[in-house]
Parts: C-alpha cells; sequence; structure tokens
C-alpha cells in the first residue's frame, strides 16, 4: 500500500518531497504550531501568523519583525458581523492594536471596528483559507515583505497555486483496512478506513449488511459530532440522526454510513465549541460561526464522492436532509436516486438549531412541526 503520493524516488539517492500539496501541509503545520509561514505571488510576498495559534509574547514577536507594518486580517463573514462588506474580508493597521486589542476585534461578540480598514489582498484572504485548514480562526497577522529582506527566510513557503493545485488531491484516498465489526443494533458491519485527502486523515465507511451495489445504494453521509454522537448532547440531532441512519440502512436491506472527520460543520471542536458560548448569549448557528470568521457550512464532500467510489458505489439513495450534500454528490458524478429524511427527537435545546437549519441553511424539515414544537416546549 502507497499512501504517501506525495513523496516519490527521485533518483536513487534521494527523495524528492517539494510539491504543491506537501507545501501546503508543511504550512498548515507551521500555523498550528504558531509560527509564521510566507505567501509567494509572483511579484511579492507575505508573512501570516495565525492569531488563533500564538501566546501575546509571540504576537509581539512577529509585530517587531513586521516593524509595525503589519495589518490584521479577518474574513469576509467576521468583516460583516462588525458592519463591514467586503467578499476578500478586510485589513485593519496592526500598529496600536495589541494581542487582546487583536483577539477582540478577530471574534469578540461586542467589539468595535476601526473606521480605517482597506479590502483583503488574495494572499491574505489565502492565509485564511491555509488557517482554516488547520482547523483554526481565519485571523490572520499579515506583513507584506520588502524586496530584500532575510527577516522571515526560514519560515515554510507557500506559493499562491499551491492552493488550487493541491485541491485535485483532496479525492485521492486508499483503504487502509477493511474488517468486520458486529454492532449491538445494527447487526454485522464492516468498517473501511480510507486514508488520503489533503490532511491525510482516517475517514471510515461502515458498511451494513450486503448492499447491492448494481441498485441505488442507501447512503448516509454524516459528519462527525462529538457532543451529539458520543455524549447525547441535546443541543443538536446528530446523535439520533447517526442512530437512525444506521437503523434505516439495516431496514433498508443493508448500505453505507460515511462517518466523516467534519467536526463543527468543517471549523473542529475548538472553534465550535467557540460557538456554542456565543448560542449559549443567544445566537443561533450561523451567526454564531460567523462571529468566529466562518461561513454558514464549511464542509466538502470529497471524501464522501471518493470513499464512494472506491466502494464502487456510483448510485445511491441518499438518508439526508441537508440539500448540500445531495448537490455535492452529483458535483462528484455520484447519481442520487432519491432521498430518505433522517429526522431525530426534537428537544427544548435543539428546537431553534433545526429552525435555524431548515430556515436559513435550505435542510428539508418540516417547519410547521418545528414551530409547533417549539411553541408546544414554550407553553411548557
Ligand atoms: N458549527 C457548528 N456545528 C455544529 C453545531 N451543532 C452541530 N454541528 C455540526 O454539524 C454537523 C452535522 O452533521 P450532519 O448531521 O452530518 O449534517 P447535516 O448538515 O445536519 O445534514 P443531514 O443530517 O444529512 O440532514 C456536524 O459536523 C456537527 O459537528 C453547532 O452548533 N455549530
Ligand atoms: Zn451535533
Amino acid at each position: 500500500m502507497n499512501v504517501s503520493h506525495n513523496i516519490w524516488v527521485a533518483d536513487q539517492a534521494s527523495y524528492e518531497v517539494e510539491d504543491s500539496a506537501t507545501r501546503l501541509e508543511r504550512a498548515v503545520s507551521e500555523l498550528r504550531y504558531g509560527r509564521p509561514v510566507i505567501l509567494e505571488a509572483t511579484n511579492d510576498a507575505v508573512a501570516a501568523l495565525a492569531l488563533d495559534a500564538v501566546s501575546p509574547a509571540e504576537y509581539q514577536r512577529f509585530a517587531r519583525a513586521a516593524m509595525g507594518e503589519e495589518v490584521l486580517y479577518l474574513s469576509s463573514h467576521r468583516a460583516s458581523r462588525l458592519g463591514l462588506h467586503s467578499t476578500d474580508g478586510v485589513a485593519f493597521a496592526g500598529r496600536g492594536l495589541d494581542f487582546a486589542a487583536a483577539s477582540a476585534l478577530a471574534y469578540d461578540r461586542d467589539a468595535k471596528a476601526p473606521s480605517a480598514w482597506r479590502r483583503a489582498s488574495p494572499q491574505m484572504k489565502m492565509a485564511g483559507e491555509v488557517a482554516q485548514l488547520a482547523l483554526l480562526l481565519p485571523a490572520m497577522m499579515c506583513v507584506a515583505i520588502p524586496r530584500h529582506s532575510r527577516t522571515f527566510d526560514a519560515c515554510a513557503k507557500l506559493h499562491h497555486m499551491d492552493m488550487p493545485k493541491s485541491r485535485r488531491l483532496a479525492q485521492n484516498f486508499q483503504v487502509v483496512v477493511r474488517t468486520p465489526v458486529p454492532l449491538r443494533d445494527f447487526g454485522d458491519c464492516k468498517f473501511v478506513v480510507f486514508r488520503g485527502g489533503l490532511a491525510q486523515k482516517d475517514q471510515v465507511a461502515i458498511i451494513v449488511g450486503n448492499p447491492d451495489t448494481l441498485n441505488p445504494v442507501p447512503v448516509r453521509i454524516h459528519s462527525s459530532c462529538l457532543t451529539g454522537d458520543l455524549c447525547g448532547s441535546l443541543k443538536c440531532d446528530c446523535g439520533d440522526q447517526l442512530r437512525n441512519g444506521l437503523t434505516s440502512l439495516k431496514e433498508l436491506g443493508g448500505g453505507v454510513l460515511l462517518y466523516l472527520d467534519q467536526e463543527g460543520r468543517g471549523t473542529g471542536i475548538g472553534a465550535k465549541m467557540r460557538a456554542y458560548g456565543y448560542q449559549h448569549d443567544g445566537l443561533d448557528t450561523i451567526d454564531a460561526d460567523a462571529e468566529l470568521g466562518f461561513g454558514a457550512d464549511e464542509r466538502k464532500y470529497d471524501a464522501a464522492v471518493a470513499m464512494l467510489r472506491g466502494l464502487k458505489v456510483y448510485s445511491v439513495a441518499l438518508l439526508t436532509n441537508n440539500p448540500t450534500k445531495v448537490s455535492a454528490l452529483l458535483a462528484g458524478g455520484i447519481s442520487v436516486n432519491g432521498r430518505v429524511p433522517v429526522t431525530g427527537r426534537i428537544t427544548a435545546d435543539n428546537v431553534e438549531y433545526l429552525r435555524t437549519k431548515t430556515l436559513r441553511a435550505g435542510h428539508m424539515l418540516d417547519i410547521e412541526v418545528l414551530s409547533r414544537a417549539a411553541k408546544e416546549l414554550s407553553d411548557g
């Protein structure tokens, strides 16, 4: 098995490891460790540091290296929560912003934006995208590197074409292992572990029974939810959907559940828990994510498409209420020959979450039922 698609023997003596995906994965890792990375374009270069991954001392060190020329980049989603509108995101002068002030501007609810700001450059926007791949908030300290400066020479470098070039590897997955696991409520299942994508993560397909791949296969694509799936959190419907989905696959004569490592709609457990803090203050899930700089749904489904292909499943009946999952499979060349709704219990804690999914994210849930339930729950 060869899962190291980006490392190959260039000659007898050495490994060649310099390619777009390798540079991207190194940059992701560097940001997580609180080190700056360089984003190179044809004529200029920017050094970027993830605010979410540094201490005040590291922040100061970057500001000193940038000689006061640094800016704070915030995504378009965060900008609009601050009342500023720019599809590329915004940049504020870093001079005079200490760590606490920059952090407040990046994700505090009641922050006020300075009146002076400019539209972010493509490199700043890309820096935010790299931070998101690193499961960090897209809030970056950035500085243009003067032409002859050697200050940031030791930092990992990323070319502006590395991101688009790497995307094609997002569907590069290989099977690591396939093994039977009997499940108490769902009978004989097989777990198939795939490895790959941009971050070489392991993703799991659970095959329930013996699905017939000559006909549309019942498939549930489920994004991980540690709080709901594992701990029975009442704030969402994920745990119920996971179990009800597996039950439906069994009742439908067999099918596949893809369990995707996409906590918090792709933002990661840290951001999701931060967003919960804002939800406790009354924001809905989408606005809470936007406060942190994220869009309504940051998930990608390249892994799902690759895993279905790897299992030779080209035609599915999809168990979901989420139209984005249907369109993502269609875009990936998988036929969707039917949709089966998957629901969970409506509780006082999750009813607003479900209403937001329906009203703001277009999920195909019955809004009448939800509104009635919300009223009954509030009437006691
Ligand atoms: N950011 C954020 N993510 C959440 C919140 N509650 C649940 N999630 C995440 O939402 C995702 C839900 O996944 P799914 O149940 O597969 O997807 P869905 O979009 O509800 O679509 P279907 O269940 O297929 O109808 C998981 O990644 C959860 O971790 C929340 O309050 N904020
Ligand atoms: Zn959940």
